[in-house]
């Protein structure tokens, strides 16, 4: 992001269910610097930047060029995390730091059934966090030295992640501040 930027663009993602939403309002309430939580998923539903709902899976299929023109100016004056289950649509330059969140697959199967999902989709969910797809598509979307892998499965888990992306962002200002 831009040297005038308020704070970084921070992308956490991994599969449904692995603790996106969890660690992004926790890190709204705990960052050093102001940052704007954006629910991917639920702007796409509420601002209507979607191509279709797809009945066989419940979701909608984002417009993705829409998603990206209009996140575009808000992502430029930084301060945001960007929560999605999904992140290869979003431009490498946006990004300063990207989260993968990974969780044990039983797990993750008892928290997607509390969402009552259709059974096809918490198997598709299920499968992608085996095969470790999220990841992989960070892997390959943005430069290694950003992109980090944190397990999501216990409170003593989130504590530790926001600990260490909190003392990441302190950094970050630091550096910011020193003009590096
Ligand atoms: N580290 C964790 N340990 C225990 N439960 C968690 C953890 N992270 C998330 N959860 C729980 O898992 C469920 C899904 O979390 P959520 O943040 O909504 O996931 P996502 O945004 O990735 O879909 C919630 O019930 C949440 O409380």
């Amino acid at each position: 992001m831009s040297v005038e930027a308020s704070g970084p663009v921070i992308i956490i993602t991994g599969t449904p269910g692995t603790g996106k939403s969890t660690h992004a309002q926790r890190l709204v309430e705990e960052s050093p610097v102001p940052l704007q939580h954006i629910n991917v998923g639920d702007w796409v539903k509420e601002k209507g930047w979607y191509e279709e709902f797809d009945n066989e899976w419940q979701s909608y299929t984002a417009d993705e060029d829409k998603l990206i023109d209009e996140l575009e100016p808000i992502v430029a004056g930084g301060g945001v995390i960007l929560d999605w289950h999904t992140c290869d649509a979003f431009p490498e330059r946006w990004a300063d730091l990207v989260v993968v969140l990974r969780c044990d697959h039983s797990q993750l199967w008892k928290r997607l059934e509390k969402r009552n999902y259709p059974l096809k989709k918490i198997q598709e969910n299920n499968e992608a966090e085996i095969m470790q797809v999220v990841l992989e598509e960070a892997r390959e979307s943005y430069p290694p030295e950003i992109v980090v892998e944190l397990k999501s499965e216990s409170a003593e888990d989130l504590e530790a992640n926001i600990a260490r992306i909190v003392d990441w962002i302190v950094v970050w200002k630091k550096e910011r501040a020193s003009g590096a």
